[in-house]
């Protein structure tokens, strides 16, 4: 039997009155996968995205998460089913610590509501634990532990992305959905979110993943989709999008260079 794919797209579509944003786009995502999305600015990477979380629902097809028909779901209702994602702007809270700003992100999975905050409930305390065990355990296996008690606002602009993400797996995600992880950044710190990226994928992540930093994408993905005008343009390896002549003319003009940073509208 053929393994069934972490994230399905099939036909996906989202038009917006008579712009066509994506138009009937397939895709699959592998476990194990580092899926890259590329597309010059105004593709629809990111209303694709939106349409696999729940934000916007496709004018036509159908999305699968592990098998399961999840077309039509609120996002919370897919959060629930193990999908995180981050989003093009840091949603961090800067005045919290880095602990409580994972430990918001286990709370998905917890039972208290305001009324045991405030009473202290037995099951208010039980989930306390719960998210400050499960917190600690996440920040210490991606090697963040010493930033616990530091206000994120304090923290570089590439540890925040990291502290971002470390909030995103205390969800347990069976998937993880990267909305431009590295813009904004230096390329010392793109460079090390990519380490961090690889090193989240070597302990059993699955990552999808819009960027628009070419040596990012190149030398993290296993598989990339390319997006234009909303269309699937192509899919395959970096060597293979690399070699692609209809991606280097419709896309990146000038041809790129393997392993060489190409900023493309980046
Ligand atoms: N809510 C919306 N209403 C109307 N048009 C929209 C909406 N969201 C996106 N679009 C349009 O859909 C198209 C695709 O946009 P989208 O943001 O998905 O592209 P993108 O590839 O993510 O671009 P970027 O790289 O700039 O983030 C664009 O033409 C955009 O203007």
């Amino acid at each position: 039997m053929s393994e069934v794919p972490v994230l399905e797209a099939k036909g996906i579509c989202k038009y917006f009155g008579g712009l066509k944003a994506v138009e009937a786009v397939d895709m699959k995502i592998m476990k194990g996968d580092i899926f890259g999305i590329i597309g010059p600015n105004g593709a629809g990477k990111t209303t694709f995205f939106n349409m696999c979380t729940g934000v916007y629902a496709p004018t036509k097809g159908e999305i699968f998460l592990q098998g399961e028909n999840i077309t039509r779901m609120s996002p919370d209702k897919i959060a629930r089913k193990k999908m995180a994602r981050t989003f093009q702007n840091l949603q961090l809270f800067k005045f919290m610590t880095v602990l409580d700003n994972v430990k918001i992100g286990c709370h998905i999975q917890t039972k208290s509501n305001i009324a045991d905050a405030i009473l202290h409930t037995k099951r208010y305390k039980r989930d306390e634990k719960y998210a400050v065990e499960k917190s600690l355990e996440i920040l210490e296996s991606i090697g963040l532990a010493d930033y616990k008690d530091t206000m994120a606002g304090n923290l570089a602009y590439g540890m925040q992305r990291k502290v971002e993400i470390a909030r995103a797996l205390a969800l347990d995600p069976v998937i993880l959905l990267l909305d431009e992880p590295a813009a904004g950044m230096n390329p010392n710190e793109t460079a090390s979110l990519m380490e961090f990226i690889k090193m989240l994928n070597s302990k059993g992540y699955t990552i999808a993943v819009i960027e628009h930093d070419m040596k990012f994408i190149m030398n993290s993905c296993n598989r990339i989709l390319v997006l234009n005008f909303g269309q699937k343009l192509c899919e395959g390896t970096p060597d293979e999008i690399k070699a692609n002549k209809e991606v280097q003319e419709a896309y990146f003009g000038k041809g790129i260079v393997a392993g060489e940073a190409v900023k493309v509208n980046g």
